[in-house]
Protein backbone atom coordinates (compact mmCIF):
# COMPACT_ATOMS: atom_id res chain seq x y z
CA UNK A 1 0.00 0.00 0.00
CA UNK A 2 1.57 3.14 -1.58
CA UNK A 3 1.78 6.23 0.95
CA UNK A 4 1.04 9.46 -0.04
CA UNK A 5 1.58 13.16 1.35
CA UNK A 6 -0.80 16.11 0.92
CA UNK A 7 -0.12 19.50 2.48
CA UNK A 8 -2.53 22.55 2.84
CA UNK A 9 -0.16 25.55 3.35
CA UNK A 10 -3.20 28.10 3.67
CA UNK A 11 -3.27 31.71 5.47
CA UNK A 12 -4.04 30.34 9.25
CA UNK A 13 -1.99 26.76 9.14
CA UNK A 14 -0.73 24.19 7.62
CA UNK A 15 -1.79 20.69 7.54
CA UNK A 16 -0.80 17.80 6.32
CA UNK A 17 -2.38 14.19 5.56
CA UNK A 18 -0.97 10.75 4.92
CA UNK A 19 -3.04 8.81 3.03
CA UNK A 20 -2.85 5.66 1.18
CA UNK A 21 -2.28 6.08 -2.33
CA UNK A 22 -4.97 3.36 -3.63
CA UNK A 23 -8.00 3.61 -1.12
CA UNK A 24 -7.42 7.20 0.01
CA UNK A 25 -7.65 5.78 4.02
CA UNK A 26 -6.41 8.33 6.57
CA UNK A 27 -3.21 7.00 7.91
CA UNK A 28 -1.90 9.94 9.73
CA UNK A 29 -1.59 13.89 10.11
CA UNK A 30 0.09 17.33 11.61
CA UNK A 31 -0.49 20.66 11.62
CA UNK A 32 1.12 23.80 12.49
CA UNK A 33 0.06 27.58 13.26
CA UNK A 34 0.80 30.24 10.93
CA UNK A 35 1.76 33.84 11.41
CA UNK A 36 -1.45 35.92 11.79
CA UNK A 37 -1.22 39.21 9.26
CA UNK A 38 -1.40 39.65 5.42
CA UNK A 39 2.18 40.37 5.11
CA UNK A 40 4.08 37.05 5.77
CA UNK A 41 7.57 35.90 5.36
CA UNK A 42 7.42 32.79 3.60
CA UNK A 43 10.28 31.32 5.66
CA UNK A 44 6.98 30.96 8.33
CA UNK A 45 5.57 29.29 6.16
CA UNK A 46 8.59 26.58 5.46
CA UNK A 47 9.15 26.25 9.54
CA UNK A 48 5.30 25.78 9.80
CA UNK A 49 5.48 22.86 6.88
CA UNK A 50 8.31 21.25 8.86
CA UNK A 51 6.33 21.34 12.02
CA UNK A 52 3.00 20.00 10.68
CA UNK A 53 5.48 17.40 8.69
CA UNK A 54 6.79 16.47 12.06
CA UNK A 55 3.66 16.15 13.36
CA UNK A 56 2.18 13.37 10.65
CA UNK A 57 5.13 11.02 11.57
CA UNK A 58 7.44 12.31 8.72
CA UNK A 59 7.34 11.47 5.25
CA UNK A 60 10.19 8.99 4.60
CA UNK A 61 7.73 5.96 3.90
CA UNK A 62 5.46 8.18 1.21
CA UNK A 63 5.75 7.87 -2.25
CA UNK A 64 4.88 10.86 -3.25
CA UNK A 65 4.04 14.64 -2.29
CA UNK A 66 2.34 17.40 -3.17
CA UNK A 67 1.75 21.19 -1.91
CA UNK A 68 -1.51 22.94 -1.57
CA UNK A 69 -1.69 26.54 -0.92
CA UNK A 70 -3.82 29.95 -0.36
CA UNK A 71 -3.54 31.56 -3.82
CA UNK A 72 -1.95 34.51 -5.51
CA UNK A 73 0.74 35.34 -2.22
CA UNK A 74 3.03 37.12 -4.05
CA UNK A 75 6.76 35.54 -2.94
CA UNK A 76 9.28 37.48 -4.70
CA UNK A 77 12.91 36.00 -5.26
CA UNK A 78 16.59 37.33 -5.77
CA UNK A 79 19.03 36.00 -8.24
CA UNK A 80 20.31 33.79 -5.28
CA UNK A 81 17.14 32.63 -4.36
CA UNK A 82 16.32 34.49 -1.57
CA UNK A 83 13.13 36.06 -0.79
CA UNK A 84 13.34 39.89 -1.38
CA UNK A 85 10.66 41.14 1.12
CA UNK A 86 7.64 39.30 3.31
CA UNK A 87 5.13 37.93 0.74
CA UNK A 88 2.29 40.12 -0.08
CA UNK A 89 -0.77 37.60 0.58
CA UNK A 90 -4.42 37.19 -1.24
CA UNK A 91 -6.01 39.07 1.64
CA UNK A 92 -3.89 42.21 1.62
CA UNK A 93 -5.59 44.91 0.03
CA UNK A 94 -2.50 47.75 -0.32
CA UNK A 95 -2.60 46.64 -3.84
CA UNK A 96 -6.52 48.56 -4.26
CA UNK A 97 -4.92 51.87 -6.54
CA UNK A 98 -2.96 48.70 -8.50
CA UNK A 99 -5.73 47.20 -9.29
CA UNK A 100 -7.33 49.97 -10.80
CA UNK A 101 -4.71 51.53 -12.63
CA UNK A 102 -4.42 48.66 -14.55
CA UNK A 103 -7.90 48.61 -15.60
CA UNK A 104 -7.67 52.20 -16.35
CA UNK A 105 -4.43 51.76 -17.82
CA UNK A 106 -6.25 48.41 -19.98
CA UNK A 107 -8.92 51.53 -21.51
CA UNK A 108 -11.04 51.75 -18.73
CA UNK A 109 -14.66 50.92 -17.58
CA UNK A 110 -15.95 48.30 -19.36
CA UNK A 111 -13.09 48.29 -22.03
CA UNK A 112 -10.67 47.62 -19.22
CA UNK A 113 -12.54 45.09 -17.41
CA UNK A 114 -13.34 43.12 -20.72
CA UNK A 115 -9.85 43.68 -22.13
CA UNK A 116 -8.72 41.60 -18.42
CA UNK A 117 -11.81 39.15 -18.31
CA UNK A 118 -11.09 38.09 -22.02
CA UNK A 119 -6.73 38.15 -21.21
CA UNK A 120 -6.57 36.27 -18.32
CA UNK A 121 -10.02 35.50 -17.27
CA UNK A 122 -10.03 37.80 -14.55
CA UNK A 123 -10.82 41.67 -13.63
CA UNK A 124 -7.71 42.98 -11.40
CA UNK A 125 -8.85 43.17 -7.59
CA UNK A 126 -6.13 43.70 -5.05
CA UNK A 127 -5.56 40.00 -4.81
CA UNK A 128 -4.51 38.97 -7.87
CA UNK A 129 -0.37 38.71 -7.85
CA UNK A 130 -0.21 40.94 -10.86
CA UNK A 131 -1.49 43.60 -8.44
CA UNK A 132 0.64 43.22 -5.81
CA UNK A 133 3.74 43.63 -8.65
CA UNK A 134 2.67 46.57 -9.80
CA UNK A 135 2.29 47.61 -6.02
CA UNK A 136 6.06 46.44 -5.66
CA UNK A 137 7.50 48.60 -8.74
CA UNK A 138 6.03 51.60 -7.16
CA UNK A 139 6.12 51.94 -4.11
CA UNK A 140 9.12 50.04 -2.91
CA UNK A 141 11.64 50.13 -6.15
CA UNK A 142 14.69 49.50 -4.79
CA UNK A 143 13.19 46.00 -3.69
CA UNK A 144 11.68 45.52 -6.90
CA UNK A 145 14.91 46.15 -8.74
CA UNK A 146 16.05 42.89 -6.48
CA UNK A 147 13.49 40.58 -7.83
CA UNK A 148 14.73 37.88 -10.24
CA UNK A 149 11.93 35.63 -10.03
CA UNK A 150 8.02 35.53 -8.94
CA UNK A 151 6.97 32.48 -7.47
CA UNK A 152 3.72 31.50 -5.71
CA UNK A 153 3.28 30.05 -1.65
CA UNK A 154 2.81 26.75 -3.25
CA UNK A 155 5.20 27.11 -6.03
CA UNK A 156 8.25 28.44 -3.38
CA UNK A 157 7.06 25.26 -0.77
CA UNK A 158 7.46 22.79 -3.60
CA UNK A 159 10.59 24.63 -4.52
CA UNK A 160 11.97 23.98 -0.88
CA UNK A 161 10.84 20.17 -0.90
CA UNK A 162 13.12 20.07 -4.16
CA UNK A 163 16.61 21.41 -2.34
CA UNK A 164 16.19 25.00 -3.79
CA UNK A 165 17.59 23.84 -6.82
CA UNK A 166 17.75 27.47 -8.25
CA UNK A 167 15.38 29.75 -10.14
CA UNK A 168 14.86 27.66 -13.43
CA UNK A 169 13.78 24.61 -11.36
CA UNK A 170 10.64 26.53 -9.98
CA UNK A 171 7.30 24.88 -10.89
CA UNK A 172 3.57 25.65 -10.29
CA UNK A 173 0.53 24.22 -12.38
CA UNK A 174 -2.66 25.97 -14.25
CA UNK A 175 -4.48 26.06 -10.93
CA UNK A 176 -2.38 28.63 -9.52
CA UNK A 177 -0.73 30.62 -12.31
CA UNK A 178 -4.33 30.95 -13.27
CA UNK A 179 -4.38 33.07 -10.40
CA UNK A 180 -1.67 35.87 -11.11
CA UNK A 181 -3.00 37.62 -13.87
CA UNK A 182 -0.31 36.67 -16.03
CA UNK A 183 -1.44 33.82 -17.45
CA UNK A 184 -4.15 32.76 -19.61
CA UNK A 185 -6.59 29.92 -18.62
CA UNK A 186 -7.68 29.79 -22.14
CA UNK A 187 -4.60 29.39 -23.99
CA UNK A 188 -2.46 28.01 -21.33
CA UNK A 189 0.28 30.31 -21.68
CA UNK A 190 1.92 32.98 -19.73
CA UNK A 191 1.42 36.71 -21.15
CA UNK A 192 5.08 38.00 -20.18
CA UNK A 193 3.51 41.17 -21.78
CA UNK A 194 1.18 41.64 -19.11
CA UNK A 195 3.92 40.73 -16.31
CA UNK A 196 5.79 43.26 -17.88
CA UNK A 197 2.71 45.90 -17.90
CA UNK A 198 2.46 44.90 -14.38
CA UNK A 199 5.48 45.04 -12.95
CA UNK A 200 8.00 47.05 -15.62
CA UNK A 201 10.28 44.26 -16.53
CA UNK A 202 9.95 40.18 -16.75
CA UNK A 203 11.24 38.50 -14.22
CA UNK A 204 12.01 34.53 -13.94
CA UNK A 205 8.35 32.56 -13.20
CA UNK A 206 7.73 28.82 -12.57
CA UNK A 207 6.90 26.15 -14.89
CA UNK A 208 3.75 25.49 -15.74
CA UNK A 209 2.75 21.55 -15.09
CA UNK A 210 0.37 19.49 -16.43
CA UNK A 211 -1.99 18.23 -13.67
CA UNK A 212 0.10 14.75 -12.59
CA UNK A 213 3.16 15.71 -13.87
CA UNK A 214 6.26 15.54 -11.01
CA UNK A 215 7.45 18.82 -10.17
CA UNK A 216 10.86 17.26 -9.24
CA UNK A 217 11.81 14.76 -6.21
CA UNK A 218 11.89 15.80 -2.51
CA UNK A 219 15.56 16.25 -1.34
CA UNK A 220 15.89 13.92 1.55
CA UNK A 221 18.12 16.39 3.42
CA UNK A 222 15.67 19.01 3.84
CA UNK A 223 13.42 17.20 6.42
CA UNK A 224 16.50 15.80 7.71
CA UNK A 225 15.64 16.10 11.52
CA UNK A 226 11.99 17.37 11.15
CA UNK A 227 10.63 14.56 9.24
CA UNK A 228 11.34 11.48 10.99
CA UNK A 229 14.67 10.95 8.88
CA UNK A 230 17.32 11.83 11.69
CA UNK A 231 19.47 9.63 9.78
CA UNK A 232 19.37 11.26 6.10
CA UNK A 233 23.07 12.10 5.38
CA UNK A 234 23.46 15.11 2.43
CA UNK A 235 22.62 13.65 -0.55
CA UNK A 236 21.41 10.07 0.67
CA UNK A 237 18.16 8.69 -1.29
CA UNK A 238 15.38 7.81 0.85
CA UNK A 239 15.22 3.96 1.82
CA UNK A 240 12.48 3.35 -1.12
CA UNK A 241 13.86 5.71 -4.03
CA UNK A 242 12.74 8.97 -4.91
CA UNK A 243 10.08 10.81 -3.14
CA UNK A 244 8.35 12.47 -5.94
CA UNK A 245 7.06 16.07 -5.70
CA UNK A 246 3.43 16.65 -7.68
CA UNK A 247 2.73 20.01 -9.43
CA UNK A 248 0.73 20.95 -6.15
CA UNK A 249 -1.89 23.78 -6.76
CA UNK A 250 -4.16 26.27 -5.14
CA UNK A 251 -6.26 25.62 -2.28
CA UNK A 252 -9.45 25.90 -3.71
CA UNK A 253 -8.41 23.70 -6.65
CA UNK A 254 -7.04 21.01 -4.22
CA UNK A 255 -10.29 21.11 -2.72
CA UNK A 256 -12.43 20.53 -5.24
CA UNK A 257 -9.80 17.39 -6.07
CA UNK A 258 -10.84 16.69 -1.87
CA UNK A 259 -14.33 16.33 -2.88
CA UNK A 260 -14.44 14.77 -5.76
CA UNK A 261 -16.18 18.11 -7.43
CA UNK A 262 -17.74 16.56 -10.72
CA UNK A 263 -20.23 18.17 -12.84
CA UNK A 264 -23.35 20.06 -11.49
CA UNK A 265 -21.71 19.99 -7.74
CA UNK A 266 -20.61 24.13 -6.37
CA UNK A 267 -18.56 24.04 -3.70
CA UNK A 268 -19.00 26.43 -1.07
CA UNK A 269 -15.27 26.71 1.08
CA UNK A 270 -15.82 28.99 4.92
CA UNK A 271 -12.44 29.33 5.75
CA UNK A 272 -10.22 32.16 6.03
CA UNK A 273 -11.31 33.33 2.85
CA UNK A 274 -15.19 32.45 1.78
CA UNK A 275 -15.25 30.41 -2.09
CA UNK A 276 -17.58 29.30 -4.04
CA UNK A 277 -16.47 27.95 -7.01
CA UNK A 278 -17.54 24.26 -9.67
CA UNK A 279 -15.44 22.45 -12.18
CA UNK A 280 -16.46 23.54 -16.04
CA UNK A 281 -15.39 22.20 -18.83
CA UNK A 282 -14.53 26.14 -20.21
CA UNK A 283 -13.16 28.74 -18.96
CA UNK A 284 -14.74 32.01 -17.49
CA UNK A 285 -14.64 35.19 -18.52
CA UNK A 286 -16.64 37.56 -16.48
CA UNK A 287 -15.92 41.28 -17.13
CA UNK A 288 -18.09 42.19 -14.01
CA UNK A 289 -15.08 40.72 -12.08
CA UNK A 290 -17.55 38.99 -9.44
CA UNK A 291 -16.03 35.62 -10.72
CA UNK A 292 -12.50 34.82 -11.81
CA UNK A 293 -11.95 32.45 -14.51
CA UNK A 294 -9.49 29.70 -12.47
CA UNK A 295 -8.25 27.12 -14.05
CA UNK A 296 -8.54 23.54 -11.75
CA UNK A 297 -6.09 20.46 -11.14
CA UNK A 298 -7.53 18.11 -13.59
CA UNK A 299 -7.08 20.12 -16.65
CA UNK A 300 -10.35 21.33 -16.57
CA UNK A 301 -11.55 25.42 -14.96
CA UNK A 302 -12.45 26.39 -12.04
CA UNK A 303 -15.13 29.42 -12.10
CA UNK A 304 -14.90 30.94 -8.63
CA UNK A 305 -16.48 33.90 -6.28
CA UNK A 306 -14.33 34.38 -3.83
CA UNK A 307 -14.81 36.81 -0.35
CA UNK A 308 -12.21 38.14 2.31
CA UNK A 309 -14.08 37.49 5.34
CA UNK A 310 -15.69 34.44 5.79
CA UNK A 311 -14.72 31.94 9.42
CA UNK A 312 -12.89 35.29 10.61
CA UNK A 313 -16.52 36.66 10.87
CA UNK A 314 -17.62 33.93 12.99
CA UNK A 315 -14.29 34.58 15.31
CA UNK A 316 -14.74 37.96 15.61
CA UNK A 317 -18.49 37.92 16.42
CA UNK A 318 -17.79 34.92 19.17
CA UNK A 319 -14.45 37.50 20.67
CA UNK A 320 -17.10 40.31 20.52
CA UNK A 321 -19.56 38.40 22.60
CA UNK A 322 -17.23 36.88 24.53
CA UNK A 323 -18.24 33.14 23.72
CA UNK A 324 -16.18 30.31 22.22
CA UNK A 325 -17.54 28.98 18.52
CA UNK A 326 -20.42 26.43 19.84
CA UNK A 327 -21.69 29.19 22.30
CA UNK A 328 -21.75 31.59 19.30
CA UNK A 329 -23.19 28.47 17.08
CA UNK A 330 -26.12 27.71 20.19
CA UNK A 331 -26.39 31.39 20.52
CA UNK A 332 -27.61 32.35 16.58
CA UNK A 333 -29.45 28.71 16.51
CA UNK A 334 -31.40 30.19 19.55
CA UNK A 335 -32.73 33.50 17.29
CA UNK A 336 -34.86 33.80 14.71
CA UNK A 337 -34.64 33.43 11.09
CA UNK A 338 -33.38 37.08 9.63
CA UNK A 339 -32.84 38.00 13.71
CA UNK A 340 -35.87 39.69 13.85
CA UNK A 341 -34.20 42.28 11.14
CA UNK A 342 -30.53 42.66 12.44
CA UNK A 343 -27.89 42.87 9.59
CA UNK A 344 -24.22 42.71 9.78
CA UNK A 345 -22.41 43.46 6.67
CA UNK A 346 -19.71 41.70 7.44
CA UNK A 347 -16.76 43.50 4.88
CA UNK A 348 -14.06 43.01 8.73
CA UNK A 349 -11.25 43.07 6.09
CA UNK A 350 -12.86 44.96 3.79
CA UNK A 351 -14.01 43.04 0.38
CA UNK A 352 -13.01 42.15 -2.70
CA UNK A 353 -16.49 40.26 -4.09
CA UNK A 354 -18.22 42.98 -4.30
CA UNK A 355 -14.71 45.23 -4.77
CA UNK A 356 -14.98 47.24 -1.76
CA UNK A 357 -10.81 47.09 -0.66
CA UNK A 358 -11.74 49.92 1.96
CA UNK A 359 -14.96 49.33 3.51
CA UNK A 360 -15.55 48.51 7.04
CA UNK A 361 -18.62 46.20 8.35
CA UNK A 362 -21.59 47.20 9.79
CA UNK A 363 -24.51 45.97 11.74
CA UNK A 364 -28.04 47.78 10.84
CA UNK A 365 -31.20 47.24 12.42
CA UNK A 366 -30.53 47.76 15.88
CA UNK A 367 -33.61 47.98 18.39
CA UNK A 368 -34.52 47.57 22.14
CA UNK A 369 -35.36 43.81 20.57
CA UNK A 370 -32.60 42.71 18.41
CA UNK A 371 -30.03 44.19 20.88
CA UNK A 372 -28.94 40.80 21.87
CA UNK A 373 -26.63 38.47 21.89
CA UNK A 374 -28.85 36.01 20.33
CA UNK A 375 -29.30 38.36 17.55
CA UNK A 376 -25.74 39.45 16.82
CA UNK A 377 -24.56 36.06 16.56
CA UNK A 378 -27.73 35.08 13.95
CA UNK A 379 -26.48 38.45 12.30
CA UNK A 380 -23.02 36.93 12.15
CA UNK A 381 -23.41 34.26 10.66
CA UNK A 382 -26.50 35.36 8.09
CA UNK A 383 -24.60 38.04 6.83
CA UNK A 384 -21.40 36.18 6.03
CA UNK A 385 -23.71 33.58 4.24
CA UNK A 386 -25.64 35.80 2.69
CA UNK A 387 -22.05 37.26 0.78
CA UNK A 388 -21.53 33.75 -0.22
CA UNK A 389 -25.12 33.44 -1.43
CA UNK A 390 -24.82 36.55 -3.82
CA UNK A 391 -21.20 34.64 -4.93
CA UNK A 392 -23.10 31.44 -6.00
CA UNK A 393 -25.73 33.74 -8.01
CA UNK A 394 -23.01 35.26 -9.82
CA UNK A 395 -21.57 31.72 -10.45
CA UNK A 396 -25.18 30.71 -11.86
CA UNK A 397 -24.82 33.95 -13.73
CA UNK A 398 -21.63 32.57 -15.73
CA UNK A 399 -23.52 29.22 -16.34
CA UNK A 400 -23.00 27.17 -13.74
CA UNK A 401 -25.34 24.33 -13.21
CA UNK A 402 -26.26 23.61 -9.29
CA UNK A 403 -26.60 20.18 -8.33
CA UNK A 404 -24.90 19.83 -5.04
CA UNK A 405 -23.78 22.17 -2.75
CA UNK A 406 -20.66 21.34 -0.90
CA UNK A 407 -19.91 23.01 1.92
CA UNK A 408 -16.42 22.58 3.58
CA UNK A 409 -13.60 24.65 5.54
CA UNK A 410 -13.06 25.28 9.15
CA UNK A 411 -16.73 27.44 9.40
CA UNK A 412 -18.31 24.38 8.07
CA UNK A 413 -17.83 22.95 11.78
CA UNK A 414 -20.08 25.22 13.10
CA UNK A 415 -24.11 23.77 13.37
CA UNK A 416 -25.06 27.63 12.95
CA UNK A 417 -23.51 27.86 9.72
CA UNK A 418 -24.90 24.04 8.34
CA UNK A 419 -28.06 24.71 9.51
CA UNK A 420 -28.33 27.97 8.60
CA UNK A 421 -27.06 27.82 5.05
CA UNK A 422 -30.09 26.34 3.68
CA UNK A 423 -32.17 29.25 4.65
CA UNK A 424 -30.00 31.81 3.04
CA UNK A 425 -28.77 29.72 0.00
CA UNK A 426 -32.17 28.77 -0.90
CA UNK A 427 -31.03 24.92 -1.36
CA UNK A 428 -29.94 22.03 0.68
CA UNK A 429 -26.17 21.53 1.35
CA UNK A 430 -24.00 18.34 1.88
CA UNK A 431 -21.35 18.33 4.21
CA UNK A 432 -18.82 15.70 4.30
CA UNK A 433 -17.12 14.92 7.84
CA UNK A 434 -15.09 17.58 9.39
CA UNK A 435 -11.72 17.13 7.26
CA UNK A 436 -8.57 18.93 5.84
CA UNK A 437 -10.57 18.74 1.96
CA UNK A 438 -7.65 20.78 0.75
CA UNK A 439 -4.64 18.97 2.19
CA UNK A 440 -6.49 15.76 1.08
CA UNK A 441 -6.83 17.16 -2.83
CA UNK A 442 -2.90 17.77 -3.15
CA UNK A 443 -2.80 13.92 -1.56
CA UNK A 444 -4.76 12.82 -3.91
CA UNK A 445 -2.61 14.49 -6.63
CA UNK A 446 0.07 13.10 -5.36
CA UNK A 447 -1.51 9.85 -5.10
CA UNK A 448 -2.24 10.35 -9.40
CA UNK A 449 1.24 11.31 -9.15
CA UNK A 450 2.32 8.02 -7.77
CA UNK A 451 0.08 5.79 -9.96
CA UNK A 452 0.26 7.30 -13.17
CA UNK A 453 -3.12 6.95 -14.95
CA UNK A 454 -4.98 9.45 -16.86
CA UNK A 455 -7.00 10.63 -13.72
CA UNK A 456 -6.89 10.57 -10.26
CA UNK A 457 -7.46 7.56 -8.24
CA UNK A 458 -11.16 7.61 -6.73
CA UNK A 459 -11.37 7.96 -3.23
CA UNK A 460 -14.45 7.60 -2.03
CA UNK A 461 -16.14 10.86 0.09
CA UNK A 462 -17.92 8.78 2.77
CA UNK A 463 -20.97 9.99 5.71
CA UNK A 464 -22.01 13.36 3.90
CA UNK A 465 -24.52 15.00 5.97
CA UNK A 466 -27.57 16.56 3.87
CA UNK A 467 -28.90 19.81 5.92
CA UNK A 468 -32.58 20.69 4.34
CA UNK A 469 -34.32 23.85 5.35
CA UNK A 470 -37.15 25.94 4.23
CA UNK A 471 -35.71 28.40 2.13
CA UNK A 472 -35.99 32.17 4.05
CA UNK A 473 -35.89 34.45 1.23
CA UNK A 474 -36.36 37.79 3.51
CA UNK A 475 -32.79 37.18 4.68
CA UNK A 476 -31.24 38.02 1.77
CA UNK A 477 -33.81 40.65 0.97
CA UNK A 478 -33.13 42.87 4.10
CA UNK A 479 -29.23 42.07 3.33
CA UNK A 480 -29.43 43.28 0.12
CA UNK A 481 -31.21 46.46 1.78
CA UNK A 482 -28.01 46.74 4.01
CA UNK A 483 -25.03 45.62 2.07
CA UNK A 484 -24.48 49.13 0.27
CA UNK A 485 -24.57 51.30 3.33
CA UNK A 486 -20.89 51.02 5.00
CA UNK A 487 -17.89 53.30 6.10
CA UNK A 488 -14.67 53.33 5.05
CA UNK A 489 -11.63 52.53 6.76
CA UNK A 490 -10.04 55.72 8.76
CA UNK A 491 -7.52 56.97 6.38
CA UNK A 492 -5.02 58.14 9.05
CA UNK A 493 -4.90 54.64 10.49
CA UNK A 494 -5.90 52.20 8.03
CA UNK A 495 -8.80 50.78 10.59
N1 LIG B 1 -16.56 24.93 15.32
C1 LIG B 1 -16.26 25.98 14.58
N2 LIG B 1 -17.18 26.94 14.35
C2 LIG B 1 -16.89 28.02 13.58
N3 LIG B 1 -15.69 28.22 13.02
C3 LIG B 1 -14.73 27.32 13.21
C4 LIG B 1 -14.95 26.15 13.99
N4 LIG B 1 -13.81 25.42 13.98
C5 LIG B 1 -12.91 26.13 13.25
N5 LIG B 1 -13.45 27.27 12.79
C6 LIG B 1 -12.80 28.36 12.04
O1 LIG B 1 -12.24 27.91 10.86
C7 LIG B 1 -11.20 28.81 10.48
C8 LIG B 1 -10.08 28.04 9.87
O2 LIG B 1 -10.59 27.35 8.77
P1 LIG B 1 -9.64 26.76 7.66
O3 LIG B 1 -10.53 26.22 6.59
O4 LIG B 1 -8.65 25.84 8.29
O5 LIG B 1 -8.94 28.12 7.20
P2 LIG B 1 -7.68 28.37 6.25
O6 LIG B 1 -7.64 27.19 5.33
O7 LIG B 1 -8.01 29.65 5.58
O8 LIG B 1 -6.46 28.51 7.10
C9 LIG B 1 -10.80 29.58 11.72
O9 LIG B 1 -11.12 30.96 11.54
C10 LIG B 1 -11.63 28.92 12.81
O10 LIG B 1 -12.08 29.82 13.80
O1 LIG C 1 -7.78 34.25 -2.75
C1 LIG C 1 -8.38 33.19 -2.65
C2 LIG C 1 -9.04 32.57 -3.82
O2 LIG C 1 -8.99 33.35 -4.96
C3 LIG C 1 -8.43 32.50 -1.32
O3 LIG C 1 -9.35 31.46 -1.30
C4 LIG C 1 -7.04 32.04 -0.91
O4 LIG C 1 -6.66 30.95 -1.71
C5 LIG C 1 -6.95 31.75 0.58
O5 LIG C 1 -7.61 30.61 0.99
P1 LIG C 1 -7.93 30.16 2.49
O6 LIG C 1 -6.75 30.41 3.33
O7 LIG C 1 -9.15 30.88 2.91
O8 LIG C 1 -8.23 28.69 2.39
Amino acid sequence: MPLVAGVDSSTQSCKVVIRDAETGALVRQGRAPHPDGTEVDPRAWWDALLAAVEAAGGLADVAAVSVAGQQHGMVCLDGSGEVVRPALLWNDTRSADAARDLITEAGGGETGRRFWADAVGLVPVASFTATKLRWLARHEPAQAARVAAVCLPHDWLTWRLAGAPGLAALRTDRGDASGTGYWSPSTGQYRPDLLERAFGRVVEVPTVLGPAERAGVLDPTVLAGAAGRPDAAPGSPPPGGDILLGPGTGDNAAAALGVGAGPGDVVVSIGTSGTVFAVADSPAADAGGAVAGFADATGRFLPLVCTLNAARVLDSAAALLGVDLDELSELALSAPPGADGLVMVPYLEGERTPDRPTATGSVHGLTLRTATPAHLARAAVEGMLCALADGLDALVAQGATVGRVILVGGGARSAAVRRIAPQVFGRPVVVPPPGEYVADGAARQAAWVALGGATPPTWALKDTEEYAAEPVPAIRQRYAEARDHTLDRVAATGE
